[in-house]
């Protein structure tokens, strides 16, 4: 194996084989840690037998998800993981700066192509490939990635649109349960087989939230509803309406607890997929109400009942078959509830009706017991097969969302995987056929396409031998001579013919394909086709007869009459209509075979895949009896051959998965060119981009670019991780940019981090904008305020300086009152003084006082001065001064009193005058009502004799 997959040979180098042995050697003793690899291209060498160890370790270390390079090998587990799905692991991917760090789960995948679609890197349309052997877990996975898109795809702003988006997800997530118990069965490899193939497009809106989605089913198969094999059982919908239908839904139905239907095998055992329940309100959820329920529910059970008419053999050819015993009461309970009349519908399973020559002249042709089984059975084929479409149109119409409010999708396909069985026949062709050609998109996309452009690019590369299956299909579909023209074209010819003839017709054609063999042994007849997963025998036995898939007219024309609402809608009267079973003599019209309708299904269905990114999961199934904690190396082995996986290992390991071309590279990445500037000094100035010279601009450009990477590596290595500071593997190709994942990471980190300091700059920019703005509109405001200030202030003063003016004029006429009242008073006293008569001295009192007042304003401010200069004088003398000066009668000495001032108060501070008391002088208290005051006097005129007083001591200074 590993010469195989190194492209040595033993006898070339020796050296070599001893040195890969040591490798392995030394791998091999490494081998408690392999569970911990999380991805099969760290395994080395990468061969079927390192990778199954490492896949085996990590099963029975209860991991099942193993990275392979670009694509995800999910194990079934076999058993329920709970704490693996969820939501809050969902959210943790989700919310991961680096999902594909986290531990290799479907969440990653979900979530990366999640990302793209954020990305818009074209092309913006994602698709899963979900691939796997029945039973490995391709429908779970399905669901699983379902699930997450329902919660991450989900982040609407108002709670309106939220309600919105939570009643899509919940009707997607219910077109499951619908879909299964319609479309699944129990087969011998999976209790839940789905017997048909889906796509799913999840459709996202410009804000990437799930807005619907649309489902398209491709090949079901109808046969299960006629003929089960042994162990196997009929669609899920038949037990669930046998187990879980009411009293009253029993006797409408026509479903006794306990009868025997013949297409209802193997009852007995109840699975977890058998509940009606589930299904009903599954069905509600997606519009479908009660009464339409009931209505598929009673064709369903006219279905069973159908499968109940049993004939016996006819000995006379020109006779219809009898009916068997019992028949009869299941023809009539079969036309009840299909509401078709009983005659009509025995007669037409009975007899056949050909319409022949020019006139179409009618003629009526009794059936043996096995045309009429058939055509019983056809019936029930036809009634399911549309009864399914019809389910499928109403899902979509309940989830497809408008065609303007989708932008982008995520397609899920879950595909029948690889089947070989025993006893292989058209659906095995069809199913292997839609295998390989998602395998040669699969080579395509990774291996071929890779390989091819490295050469184109120029790249230097070591080409891996991968297993191209073109010749296989070529063999399946070429043209114009292939197992499936050569089907076709016995379907055109309409003639009888043998399964030995088409076995002959298929070795001689095709002989020269390197992919057909044939199986000598066999005694049926049968060809044997070498796919890319293992050679398959198919019998040619009624290969012809199930591609025309014919619906005789007549059994068309007979449901047509039926009254049943359901089937009016199923079986619209069109004249028109036409099937395969009377092509109109020689008419050489392409005939709509079962291979040429899967044929154009599957082509577009490729063109889909081909507009998208494709992601790949591949499920495995450990073991066939569904056990958990089994892990069974062939069974395995088997399926990583079967899905090309050693091949893919080795070549995502060693090539570059990621090439983008020039132009897209140098617009996302050209941010990149000032990481340049910084480390390395000025950049070249950007060329001007002319179209005639465009890669030649381009180049320097992309050079600039590429060698920022190295400091980028550098930046990204965390210390002491060595792997990561190596050069980051990049190429630049001719006209693409050649990558792994890992530079593609560096690359995006570093736009991210180039893109955080533009925003900081421009942050920087606004929040200085702002800054100044903010500034200049302070400094007005301070101008206006200062301003406003100002006119206030002045305002104030100008209402001040009028106040004070008015206070002044006010003041001054005051004074000048007041000094006019106190000289008028003054010159009163005076004059008083003047008329007092100086000889009348026959009062002594009155003219003791006169005196005392005239002696008190002539020779008062002399007794001051003096009594004030003297300071010398003290006590009696100082009196005497006073006396002398006030010129004061010593013969009364008590009609008055002085009081000298203190020792710190010079001078004298008040006379009283006896015995009336009422002169009395104070400095503080004048006698003089107007003279008491005296606001700033003149300094030469002394007006009163209260200001005497006041002024002394100023007098005393001067
Ligand atoms: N991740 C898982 N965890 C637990 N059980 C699982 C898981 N994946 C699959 N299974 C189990 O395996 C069974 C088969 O899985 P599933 O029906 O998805 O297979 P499939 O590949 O779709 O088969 P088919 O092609 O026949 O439809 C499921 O019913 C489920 O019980």
């Amino acid at each position: 194996i590993l010469f195989q997959v190194n492209g040595h040979s033993p006898d070339s180098d020796v050296q070599s084989e001893e040195s890969l042995r040591e490798d392995l050697q030394e791998f091999l003793g490494r081998e408690a840690p392999l569970h911990q690899l999380d991805d099969l291209t760290k395994v080395n060498p990468v061969t079927l037998e390192t990778v199954l160890r490492c896949l085996q370790a990590r099963y029975m270390a209860d991991t099942f998800y193993t990275n392979a390079g670009c694509t995800l090998v999910a194990l079934n587990p076999f058993k329920p993981v709970p704490q693996l799905y969820l939501p809050e692991l969902m959210r943790e991917y989700h919310a991961a700066p680096q999902p594909q760090k986290l531990k290799p789960h479907v969440f990653s995948v979900g979530e990366q192509t999640y990302r793209n679609v954020k990305s818009l890197i074209e092309p913006v349309n994602q698709s899963i490939v979900v691939s796997g052997e029945s039973g490995a877990g391709k429908t779970w996975t399905s669901r699983c990635l379902m699930k997450f898109y329902a919660v991450v795809a989900a982040s609407p702003t108002s709670w309106e649109s939220h309600k919105i988006a939570e009643r899509i997800e919940q009707r997607i997530l219910n077109s499951n349960p619908v879909m299964e118990a319609f479309g699944n069965a129990r087969t011998l490899r999976n209790n839940n087989s789905s017997r048909f193939g889906k796509f799913i497009q999840l459709q996202l809106n410009r804000a990437q939230q799930m807005t619907g989605a649309a489902v398209q089913t491709y090949l079901l198969e109808k046969t299960r509803v006629a003929c089960q094999a042994s162990s196997e059982r009929n669609f899920h919908i038949f037990y669930q309406i046998c187990k879980g239908a009411s009293e009253d839904e029993r006797l409408q139905w026509h479903l006794p607890k306990g009868a025997a239907f013949s297409w209802l095998p193997n009852p007995e055992r109840t699975l977890e997929e058998d509940c009606f329940e589930v299904t009903r309100e599954a069905m509600l959820h997606l519009g479908i109400d009660t009464p339409t329920q009931n209505n598929i529910f009673k064709v369903l059970a006219g279905l069973l009942h159908l499968g109940n008419i049993r004939f016996a053999d006819s000995e006379d050819e020109a006779q219809p078959c009898q009916l068997m015993d019992n028949a009869k009461c299941s023809v009539r309970t079969s036309a009840l509830l299909l509401q078709l009349p009983e005659d009509m519908l025995l007669e037409t399973l009975r007899i056949r009706t050909i319409r022949a020559g020019r006139q179409q002249q009618v003629f009526r042709k009794p059936c043996s017991q096995t045309e009429c089984d058939t055509r019983r059975d056809c019936v029930a084929k036809l009634v399911y097969a549309r009864l399914f479409d019809w389910l499928v149109s109403v899902i979509n119409s309940s989830i497809c969302a408008d065609p303007g409010s989708w932008t982008t999708f995520i397609g899920l396909l879950d595909v029948y995987g690889f089947e070989s069985f025993p006893d292989n026949s058209l659906e095995q062709l069809c199913i292997n056929y839609a295998n390989e050609k998602l395998q040669q998109h699969f080579v395509a996309h990774y291996l071929r396409a890779q390989q091819e452009e490295y050469t184109v690019e120029g790249l230097e590369w070591s080409f891996v031998n991968y297993q191209d299956n073109q010749a296989c299909l070529d063999l399946i579909e070429g043209s114009p001579i292939s197992i499936c023209a050569l089907i076709n074209e016995e379907c055109r010819l309409n003639r009888p013919s043998s399964a030995a003839q088409l076995q002959t017709r298929i070795e001689s054609a095709l002989a020269g394909s390197p992919c057909l063999g044939h199986n000598k042994l066999s005694r049926e007849p049968s060809f044997v086709v070498v796919h890319y997963a293992g050679p398959v025998r198919y019998h040619t036995a009624g290969l012809v007869e199930k591609n025309k898939d014919p619906v005789p007219l007549d059994l068309t024309i007979l449901l047509q009459q039926s009254q049943d609402p359901l089937l009016m809608v199923l079986f619209p009267i069109n004249p028109k209509e036409k099937t395969q079973e009377e092509p109109s003599g020689q008419s050489r019209a392409p005939v709509l075979t079962v291979v040429s309708k899967f044929k154009a299904s599957l082509e577009q269905l490729l063109q889909v895949l081909h507009s998208t990114t494709p992601h790949y999961i591949r499920c495995i199934k450990p073991n066939s009896q569904g056990q958990a904690q089994t892990f069974l190396r062939e069974e395995v082995l088997s399926q990583l051959e079967a899905c090309g996986l050693v091949e893919t290992v080795h070549i995502s390991a060693a090539g570059f998965p990621i090439r983008v071309s020039h132009q897209n590279f140098v617009e996302r990445y050209e941010l990149l060119r000032r990481l340049h500037q910084a480390l390395m000094g000025p950049i070249s100035p950007s060329p001007e981009r002319s179209p005639h010279s465009k890669e030649a601009t381009l180049q320097p450009l992309l050079q600039d670019i590429l060698h920022t990477l190295p400091a980028l590596t550098q930046a990204a290595a965390t210390p002491g991780d060595s792997d990561e500071a190596t050069p980051a593997p990049v190429h630049c190709g001719r006209t693409k940019v050649f990558m792994t994942d890992s530079v593609l990471e560096i690359l995006e980190h570093g736009r991210a981090q180039v893109l955080e300091q533009c925003a900081r700059c421009i942050q920087g920019s606004w929040r200085r904008y702002q800054h100044r703005k903010q500034q200049r509109q302070r400094r007005a405001a301070v101008l206006i305020q200062s301003a406003i200030r100002s006119w206030l202030a002045r305002k104030q003063i100008e209402r001040l300086h009028t106040a004070a003016t008015t206070i002044k004029h006010a003041w001054q006429k005051w004074r000048i009152r007041m000094a006019f009242l106190a000289s008028k008073e003054l010159d009163g006293v005076e004059e008083h003084f003047s008329q007092v008569p100086r000889s009348s001295s026959s009062s002594p009192q009155p003219l003791v006082q006169t005196r005392l007042l005239g002696a008190i304003i002539r020779l008062w401010p002399l007794g001051l001065v003096l009594a004030n200069a003297a300071t010398g004088i003290q006590g009696f003398q100082r009196k005497l001064v006073v006396w002398a000066c006030l010129q004061l009668p010593r013969d009364s000495p008590r009609s008055y009193t002085t009081q000298i001032a203190q020792q710190d108060q010079a001078g004298v501070t008040s006379i009283r005058a006896l015995p009336q008391g009422s002169i009395k002088f104070h400095y503080r208290k004048s006698p003089l009502r107007y003279a008491d005051t005296c606001p700033e006097p003149s300094p030469y005129s002394v007006i009163g004799f209260n200001q005497i007083l006041l002024e002394r001591h100023r007098l005393i200074h001067v």
